[in-house]
């Protein structure tokens, strides 16, 4: 499937650009520098019912701006952020997904190549079986009711967050990034990588260990 068929919020992929060398132009203006480009590219997916929170959760994240009254999510949309923990620069793609049931046939397709799944509520039964699981209780749902849905699944881990109070957001991806880079071979990690759904720069060779984690995180 081509992604960008499926992206409909007008603000989303703002990333995709990101990476441009941009002139400043002018006599006399000095030409920027290219950014670093990254070490890895890592795919998280949102997903979950309706009106949860996913996409205030994404813009949180990318933006740090939240919407009182958004849209639906029609279909897929993506953004993308730089983080860099272990001391590599990782570009994070997110993939928020419709919680509207008529989008499943849509958006279940862009499970599989997830290498991290961010579950707010809803079970996922298309998903590979290595992806990191982590369940995000976002707006009213109690500690215990999270707890309660994370144990039924094996591997999967509860974390409180609030994209309206911006609590604990940056530290659920963080930490989700962290498991999925602490899981996987950094062999495999380089070749899934380079085959990931959007390509977006060509991206050096990677070293074979990473240094320890240095997160410092308030969930889970
Ligand atoms: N109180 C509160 N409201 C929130 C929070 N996060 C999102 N909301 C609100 O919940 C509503 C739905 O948020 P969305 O982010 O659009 O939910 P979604 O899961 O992406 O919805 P779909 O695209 O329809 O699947 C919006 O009115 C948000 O303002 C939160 O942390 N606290």
């Amino acid at each position: 499937m081509d992604p960008g068929a499926a992206l409909h919020r007008p603000a989303g992929g703002g990333g995709l650009g990101a990476g441009s060398p941009a002139l400043s132009g002018g006599q006399g203006r000095r030409r920027k520098q290219p950014p670093r480009p990254a070490d890895f590219k890592l795919q998280v997916i949102i997903i979950g019912s309706r009106d949860v929170g996913k996409t205030s959760l994404m813009e949180r994240f990318t933006d740090d701006t939240f919407c009182e009254a958004c849209k639906s999510t029609v279909g897929v949309d993506f953004k993308i952020k730089t983080v860099e923990p272990r001391g590599k620069k990782i570009r994070l793609q997110i993939w928020d997904t419709a919680g509207q049931e008529r989008f499943n046939s849509i958006t279940s397709a862009y499970y599989r190549s997830a290498k991290g799944i961010i579950l707010m509520k809803m079970i996922d039964k298309y998903a590979s079986e290595d992806a990191e699981l982590l369940l995000v209780g976002n707006k009213e749902i109690t500690r215990q009711q999270g707890e309660k849905f994370a144990q039924q699944i094996a591997g999967m881990r509860f974390c409180e967050a609030s994209a309206k109070d911006n609590f604990n957001v940056d530290e659920i991806f963080l930490k989700l990034v962290d498991d999925i880079l602490k899981k996987m071979p950094l062999d495999i990690l380089r070749n899934e990588l380079s085959n990931s759904i959007l390509s977006l720069q060509p991206e050096p060779d990677i070293p074979p260990e990473l240094p320890p984690p240095r997160l410092h995180v308030r969930c889970c």
